[in-house]
């Protein structure tokens, strides 16, 4: 792979509709960074996230609607370029009306995405798993999927909506929200911030359409098992801010090693070391365009 993925849009689309056709229980990360998403694929994920949460705290903000559609957009084109994976983003609200939900669903098609979620919360919104969320009524949510899914251009492009509506007006109210939400276009249900199995099963029960399962961690749901997963007919088993919180955890640590000891020695074991990286980078490919810019052996053991 030299500078770029050479599978197009349209095909990383066509791949995830039938992923979640196929009943397989779909693993999917969070990515923190186009790099990221590399090692995603390479270590064998179906598929990746761009969350909203991780692509705020990215830029020093809190998760409250503060990035932009074109922020995010640009963000998504840098990763979707250098993987294969089809990638699905968080859009939030849809940024405004049901127009800039349209706008929005029209700027991520052209970023490469595979597919995006829209949530019925109000702005500002919050993170699912938070207290005091505020949801649309659902004729207007249901407004805003229907001018999204008008929007489209490729008809493979996933609209996913996103009910808030369980810790706010209960389970039953947010099954019929997610109905409502079928009904006015969207391809799949993403149910936020679920207290149990046997919510999830509920869930299961009402909706046709394929459903993931947000696996946040110190949230309001239980880190399932994949398994378990499985076997409840979920078909996506999202991992949003994962790899962000152990990324920031590995960096704290590191920094204040390097503080108390002086060197960062004791912290090499735990690197990536440069091997692993120009591997993920692909290097050869680019030695093998041109070998004047890879002509070097690395050292045994970097
Ligand atoms: C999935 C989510 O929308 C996200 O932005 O990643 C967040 C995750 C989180 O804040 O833990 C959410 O669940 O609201
Ligand atoms: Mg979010």
């Amino acid at each position: 792979m030299l500078l770029h993925t050479t599978t197009t849009p349209a095909e990383r689309r066509r791949t995830f509709r039938e992923q979640l056709a196929s009943g397989r229980l779909l693993r999917m990360p969070g990515a923190i960074n186009p790099l990221s998403a590399r090692l995603i694929q390479d270590t064998g994920f179906d598929a990746a996230y761009l969350s909203g949460a991780v692509l705020a705290a990215d830029l020093g903000l809190p998760d409250i609607g503060l990035t932009t559609s074109t922020e995010i957009a640009a963000r998504a084109q840098q990763t979707t370029r250098v993987t294969d994976l089809p990638v699905l983003i968080d859009a939030d609200t849809g940024f405004g009306e049901p127009m800039n939900a349209a706008r929005t669903v029209q700027l991520l098609e052209d970023a490469g995405l595979a597919g995006l979620h829209l949530e019925d919360q109000v702005n500002p919104k919050r993170c699912g798993h938070l207290d005091g969320k505020t949801v649309t009524p659902r004729e207007e949510m249901a407004r805003r999927i229907r001018a999204a899914a008008d929007a489209r251009r490729d008809p493979d492009f996933l609209l996913m909506a996103r009910t808030d509506a369980r810790s706010v007006e209960g389970l039953d109210a947010a099954i019929d929200r997610a109905k409502a939400y079928v009904d006015a276009g969207a391809d799949a249900i993403f149910p936020e911030a679920l207290a149990d199995v046997t919510e999830y099963e509920a869930f299961r029960e009402a909706i046709d359409v394929p459903l993931l399962a947000n696996l946040t961690e110190f949230g309001k749901t239980p880190l399932l098992h994949t398994a378990t997963l499985e076997s409840l007919g979920y078909n996506i088993a999202l991992y949003p801010v994962t790899l962000l919180r152990i990324a920031m955890g590995a960096v704290e640590d590191g920094l204040r090693t390097i503080a108390a000891e002086g060197t960062q020695e004791s912290l090499l074991p735990r690197m990536q070391t440069r091997s692993r990286l120009y591997e993920l980078l692909g290097y050869d490919a680019y030695a093998a365009f041109d070998s004047s810019v890879f002509d070097f052996t690395l050292p045994p053991g970097t």
